[in-house]
């Protein structure tokens, strides 16, 4: 059987419904569909950019195109005038007249005569007309909802947490294409060497200004480099690798990560602890246990032991009392990492941070059972909420007086002036990273 043939914009079209349809993660609806559709070379990146910017933007194209729209157009047809109007609009290497022409082919493949017309009909109306004000908006909570393509909720639940100055930062640090960065495995390699051989095989990178074993790329894709084959570097944000900072583990020692995989932040433990000691490592499912131990192959790190459990249960299986330190990287709402994943911003509701919290609080109290007297837990989150980070750490002190809140001398120097009242709230426009939460707490003797 022959494969259809799709384009790069019906392939993106294609990724857009999919999301809609069965709520999937954007990065993991590409990369199937970049295999699937054998998508190549340069048109990888305009796949990328279709996906991801008509995403970013939905709320801001929905609201360009609702004059032009005078019936209710649903599914891929609204798809398709969004990811044409973000052409237009956001795409300057794409001419108005080819979007429009792409679109109005893909409607004909699609649809009937009625829906191409209608596409052409709205996408030219709004070529010759221009698209409507922004300043017709009042509300600055609005303005912002929709000049961003934040939703409301989540606008109006930041302004009242940060101020709408710091609000209107994070949305905008939002729209920007993500920082691509990587950590050297120094069991392996050193920065020196690493940045060597990538720039032989074409990549540009440089050294991190925020961690020591850190390097951002500056242009190609490190993931089909021999340097990443053979162990030297693993993918990760700045943020993120802020935590093993925090923990702060020496080799030798028994730590346990209880929200372990895909495992980045265990092998930078298991790194920074020289492969000496055990790092124990659990998340829900085998096959994501799967995935830590394939790091942990790829790095040669052997000091890593992965297992299938509820965290919450982990006394039940494992010596209580008898880790140096233990890490929960809790479950979250994500709203740290939409640059990278832009679809959560509209799959995620304020009842969902909710019950969020009561996970986040009874793992907390499992690791306290597993930590041994004067140990150091660390609580970590990739979000930006109050609820599921501030106030997280004010209910589990309340629950657990032997507890006391610790400020992570241990954390990079250049970080030390975002530590405000002795934990860290990371915003994505701080310094290019994921937007993460990290509290330090010491264990009474
Ligand atoms: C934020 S992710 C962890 C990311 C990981 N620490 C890393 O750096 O690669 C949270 C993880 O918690 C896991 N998880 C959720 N509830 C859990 C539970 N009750 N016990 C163990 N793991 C859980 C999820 O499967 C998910 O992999």
């Amino acid at each position: 059987m022959t494969k259809p043939s799709y384009s790069v914009r019906e392939a993106a079209l294609h990724i857009l419904d999919q999301i809609d349809k069965n709520q999937s993660y954007s990065n993991l609806l590409l990369n199937h569909a970049i295999r699937q559709f054998e998508i190549k070379g340069p048109d990888i990146g305009l796949l990328t950019e279709l996906t991801y910017g008509t995403i970013q933007r939905k709320l801001t194209l929905d609201f360009y195109l609702t004059p032009f729209i005078k019936k209710k157009v649903e599914g891929w047809v609204r798809n398709l005038l969004r990811m044409s109007l973000y052409q237009m609009l956001y795409l300057d290497r794409v001419p108005e007249r080819a979007a429009i022409h792409e679109a109005v082919e893909i409607a004909k493949k699609k649809g009937h005569k009625g829906i191409s017309g209608l596409v052409n009909g709205v996408l030219r109306s709004i070529q010759r007309q221009g698209v409507p004000s922004l300043d017709t908006i009042n509300d600055p909570i609005e303005r912002l909802s929709i000049e961003t393509s934040h939703p409301l909720w989540l606008v109006a639940r930041w302004s009242e947490q940060f101020g709408l100055t710091k609000t209107r930062e994070m949305c905008e640090t939002n729209l920007l294409p993500p920082v691509q960065t990587a950590r050297v495995n120094r069991t392996q390699s050193s920065k020196d060497e690493v940045l060597r051989l990538l720039a032989e095989e074409g990549v540009e990178a440089e050294e991190s200004r925020i961690i020591p074993e850190g390097i951002q790329i500056k242009r190609g894709n490190i993931a089909h480099t021999e340097a990443f084959r053979s162990g030297f570097l693993t993918i990760q944000d700045e943020s993120s690798m802020l935590v093993a900072y925090a923990l702060d583990p020496r080799p030798g020692e028994s730590v346990l990560d209880m929200c372990a995989a895909p495992g980045g932040k265990t092998t930078h433990i298991a790194e920074r602890m020289n492969n000496e000691g055990k790092v124990l490592a659990l998340d829900l499912h085998p096959h994501k246990i799967k995935l830590i131990q394939e790091n942990a192959s790829r790095l040669e790190l052997t000091n890593i032991e992965g297992h299938a459990l509820d965290a919450r249960k982990v006394q039940e299986r494992f010596e209580p009392a008898s880790f140096d330190r233990v890490l929960v990287d809790a479950p979250c709402s994500g709203l740290g990492v939409l640059r990278r994943k832009p679809d959560i911003k509209y799959a995620k509701n304020e009842r969902d941070l909710e019950s969020l919290q009561s996970i986040q609080l009874s793992l907390l109290s499992s690791a306290v059972e597993m930590l041994k007297p004067g140990g150091t837990l660390v609580y970590s989150t990739c979000t930006v909420d109050k609820k599921e980070n501030h106030q997280t750490v004010t209910q589990f002190l309340v629950k657990q007086p032997q507890m006391k809140l610790a400020t992570a001398e241990s954390l990079p120097e250049a970080i030390q002036p975002l530590v405000q009242e002795q934990v860290l709230q990371v915003f994505p426009q701080d310094f290019g990273g994921d937007g993460f939460f990290i509290a330090c707490f010491k264990k009474g003797e």
